[in-house]
């Protein structure tokens, strides 16, 4: 078995509001293994990301504490690194530039020059974007900023990626194609991936886990799912498998019966919830 690389121990954080504290998240309790991919789902605002950003540094828990490799993290750090749904490149910087810049803070005591330029080719690579790799922001697709942000983080050598609904903002083809790009860097690199989606279809053909959280305040892991459908997955014939069918239907149903945020719950607009395509409002 694969070793325990990231572990949440009865974590919770309050943040302070004009009524005084106001309590996101409590007693989160999960244990990523090295090259895993798992899945974070929950109604908007049950606190997927305020997680997410205690992993990468950018929260501090109130209670609890998060480990690493052993070591406590309390700050960002290039070994987690997160990729938003709005790329956040900078728009001043070609495709290569945003990457080489990540690339020289991070390896510019260790690389020399042409290793570090063969390192930002490898990874523009990956992405399929090397042929745009001088094109600014505003001259290529969401899609397309969205696999240069991957690629800059991938060049972090991060021993964690955090994804935060990475593919949110895009049509359902490009995220289709990124999910599929995603799955196939994945299988090459075995990266550990921790991703929020409020996209069904999207946690079950990516994870191996589907971490499913209750609505805040006081948000905390209601359940979590083993999704044990054979790499490689490819979409199609997963959308054939009764499996695939009996874990999607699981999480809607803890989405939208066990869970739902629509009150008062009745028949009809459970029904209408479940019918949203595997969306989760
Ligand atoms: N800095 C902050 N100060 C006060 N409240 C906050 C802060 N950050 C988040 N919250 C609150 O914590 C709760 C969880 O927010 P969070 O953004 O983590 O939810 P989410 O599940 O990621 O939502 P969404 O799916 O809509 O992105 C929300 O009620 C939010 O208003």
């Amino acid at each position: 078995m694969e070793k325990v690389l990231l572990e949440l121990s009865q974590v919770a954080i309050e943040f302070p509001t004009d009524k005084g504290p106001f309590c996101a998240v409590q007693n989160v309790q999960l244990k990523v293994k090295k090259g895993e991919f798992v899945s974070l789902i929950g109604h908007s605002g049950c606190g997927k990301s305020t997680v997410l950003n205690m992993v990468a540094g950018l929260n501090q828990a109130t209670t609890g504490g998060i480990v690493m490799n052993g070591r406590e993290i309390n700050q960002p750090g290039p070994e987690r690194a997160v990729v938003f749904q709005n790329h956040s490149l900078l728009p001043w910087l070609t495709c290569y530039q945003n990457v080489e810049l990540a690339v020289k803070t991070i390896f510019k005591q260790q690389m020399s020059r042409q290793e570090m330029h063969e390192w930002i080719l490898h990874n523009l690579d990956l992405v399929h974007m090397t042929h745009a790799k001088d094109k600014r922001p505003s001259e290529i697709s969401g899609g397309m900023k969205q696999r240069v942000g991957i690629a800059r983080a991938l060049a972090m050598k991060p021993e964690i990626l955090l994804m935060d609904e990475p593919f949110g903002a895009l049509d359902a083809l490009t995220r289709a194609h990124l999910q599929d790009s995603l799955m196939d860097i994945q299988a090459k690199l075995n990266n550990t991936v921790i991703m929020i989606t409020h996209d069904v279809d999207e946690a079950v053909l990516l994870s191996d886990r589907i971490v499913m959280m209750t609505n805040g305040p006081a948000a905390t892991i209601g359940d979590i799912l083993e999704v044990n459908l054979e790499r490689p997955r490819k979409r199609l014939a997963v959308a054939e498998m009764p499996e695939y069918h009996r874990l999607r239907t699981e999480v809607l149903s803890f989405l939208y019966e066990k869970h739902n945020k629509v009150e008062p719950i009745d028949q009809a607009s459970t029904e209408k919830n479940k019918n949203k395509a595997g969306k989760v409002a």
